[in-house]
């Protein structure tokens, strides 16, 4: 069952003459997580931001299951300094009671393992921290689909290493319909059931990642895995 389809879906910017998507198609997998990889500018936030329903396509029809509720993650955490840890992640439940936003906030910060960050403003936080704050906000209302546009480029490897394992265990329990788009070969092969290498307008190829959880980026099938993305990205 697909939880987000792309039928034949064209898309340029406005004012602009090159096609970004051209007569694309893509069916998103429920609860599954799709990797999608390709050289810088081909188009990958694009079509992120169409699926989030933040750009419209100029030709097709994209569908989103409609009682999904969709969760999305930036490359900066776009926390406000204003505000804490707590107040930042309740912020799409603000309508909620009191009661209901601690309950839920302190859930999904024990998730990211952050519970003990409650209080702290954003300027408090290492640059992992705040990620795992910013990924606790959109874990707040149960997404069934969550986008995710380069959500560790910016980490060091350890913290990314992690931050990857944690939310690999959050999937696993979560299960939701899952859009990363990664330049790491290595993270798109250890989180994905699938990776797409995109190209310009459209899908270059497609690799099924059939191996259980939890990876590890040091097991040789998980390199194999990896070194066949490489492949493919390098010849695209
Ligand atoms: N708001 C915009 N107006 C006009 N053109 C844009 C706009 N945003 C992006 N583009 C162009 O669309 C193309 C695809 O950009 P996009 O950001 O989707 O690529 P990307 O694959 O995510 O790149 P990167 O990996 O570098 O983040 C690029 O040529 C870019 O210049």
């Amino acid at each position: 069952m697909s939880a987000v389809s792309l039928r034949n879906v064209s898309f340029r910017y406005p004012g602009h003459d090159n096609w970004i998507l051209n007569n694309f198609s893509l069916e998103i997998k429920e609860q599954k997580v799709l990797a999608i990889i390709g050289k810088s500018g081909c188009g990958k936030s694009t079509l992120i931001r169409l699926i989030a329903g933040l750009l419209q396509p100029n030709e097709g029809i994209i569908t989103t299951q409609s009682s999904h509720q969709l969760g999305m993650v930036f490359q900066d955490p776009r926390l406000l300094p204003w505000k804490t840890v707590f107040e930042n992640v309740a912020l799409p439940i603000r309508n909620e009671s009191i009661e209901y936003q601690k309950r839920i906030v302190r859930e999904v910060l024990e998730l990211v393992g952050l519970s003990h960050t409650e209080s702290y403003y954003p300027s408090e936080l290492s640059g992992g921290m705040a990620q795992r704050a910013a990924l606790a906000r959109a874990l707040v209302q149960s997404p069934d689909i969550l986008l995710m546009d380069e959500p560790f480029g910016a980490l060091d490897a350890i913290t990314r290493a992690q931050i990857q394992m944690d939310f690999e265990k959050i999937q696993q329990t979560k299960k939701m319909t899952v859009v990363l788009i990664t330049h790491e070969v290595n993270e798109a092969v250890r989180l994905a059931d699938q990776v797409l290498v995109l190209g310009n307008t459209k899908i270059l190829d497609a690799l099924s990642v059939d191996l259980p959880h939890p990876r590890a980026v040091t097991d040789l099938h998980v390199i194999q895995y990896a070194a066949n993305v490489l492949n493919l990205l390098t010849n695209s």
